[in-house]
């Protein structure tokens, strides 16, 4: 009677097994084949004889490293590499991508009574749906930076002129003073205003005048080098900052900055006009004096410059003494 009830015990726990999803090999601890259900058969396309009860499994391991199951290489090393773990007892899980292209997940677990049991789950839409997922988070995050570094570019720039804006100035121009503070070499700077440029407004326009700053600013441009730094200060005036601090040379600068601008032919349509530029000319010598400082002195040159009737460059008193004879002879 008891017979009979293990015998129908074993015959629904084998039922069992043949009906789960999963595929089930499992083999003794002479590491020979116990069992192994017919998803595990088809999971391979296995001749059933290899995994007869008996068989080593080895043999199986051979078997698929010989036909490309395991990918590459000696199918030797294939097999050696899958026994391992079985004389060694442990436990364990992977996933493994097939020659096939399929992904499935191996568990391996030692059994109480010697031997061990192995799942092969088909994790293909897993990882497929991961990797689709990973895909589109990977293109998120690279859409993202780029409109990231686009809107941190363009809050550095005055929308108008697309120029440097005045915060992107001061950021600049206190880095450039920062790396120069061992030598002493001071940075120059020049406040440039648009001459009478409320007239261009009033006779032409708000449209025109934006026209003009917008050649005005392209002048600068033009006319300066790599490594200065041209920014609008606010309304039609401009500051720039010179790494190099002759004042003979800056001053130089200034003069060939005025004479570019008054050069240049502002078109409006059927009418062309030129404007002129009023500069003042300030020295940042001195790493410990405020920025703000050195653009006051700027700011005071150029209304000098203004005074002095206007199209021309006025050098802040503060920037006397600091230079070289023939810098105060030019
Ligand atoms: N079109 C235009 N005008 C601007 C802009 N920003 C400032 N302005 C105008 O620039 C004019 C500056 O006028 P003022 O400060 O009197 O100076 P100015 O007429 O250039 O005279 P001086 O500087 O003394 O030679 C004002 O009319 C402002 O409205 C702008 O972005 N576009």
């Amino acid at each position: 009677m008891a017979d009979a009830s293990s015998a129908n015990d074993l015959a629904l726990i084998k039922e069992a097994l043949e009906g789960i999803t999963q595929s089930l090999l499992v083999i003794d601890d002479a590491l020979n084949i116990l069992y192994a259900n017919s998803g595990f058969i088809a999971l391979f396309s296995l001749p059933p004889e290899l995994v007869e009860r008996g068989r080593p499994v080895e043999d199986l391991h051979r078997y698929l490293a010989l036909r490309g199951e395991y990918g590459p290489g000696d199918p030797e090393a294939h097999v050696a590499f899958r026994q391992r773990p079985l004389h060694e007892r442990s436990s364990y899980r992977l996933d493994r991508k097939r020659a096939c292209g399929t992904y499935i997940e191996i568990a391996g677990s030692p059994l109480p009574s010697g031997g061990y049991v192995f799942t092969f789950t088909d994790v293909t839409e897993r990882r497929l749906a991961q990797q689709h997922l990973e895909q589109q988070v990977a293109n998120r995050t690279e859409s993202l930076s780029a409109a990231n570094l686009e809107l941190s570019r363009l809050a550095d720039l005055d929308p108008l002129l697309g120029i440097f804006n005045r915060r992107k100035f001061y950021q600049l121009a206190t880095l450039a003073r920062q790396r120069r503070a061992s030598d002493d070499v001071p940075l120059s700077l020049l406040m440039v205003d648009v001459d009478h440029f409320k007239s261009i407004n009033d006779r032409y326009g708000h449209s025109a005048g934006d026209m003009a700053l917008k050649t005005v600013a392209a002048a600068l441009v033009a006319g300066l080098r790599q490594d200065d730094v041209v920014a609008r200060y606010g309304g039609e005036e401009f500051v720039v900052l010179l790494p190099n601090g002759r004042l003979a040379n800056a001053r130089a600068v200034a003069e060939k900055l005025r004479r570019r601008v008054a050069a240049t032919t502002i078109v409006l349509g059927s009418l062309s006009l030129h404007v002129t530029v009023s500069i003042g000319l300030a020295v940042w010598s001195d790493p410990s004096q405020p920025l703000d400082s050195v653009l006051g002195d700027a700011d005071e040159a150029l209304y000098h410059a203004k005074q002095s009737g206007r199209d021309c460059v006025f050098v802040a008193p503060s920037a006397e003494g600091l230079f070289l004879p023939e810098d105060r002879l030019s």
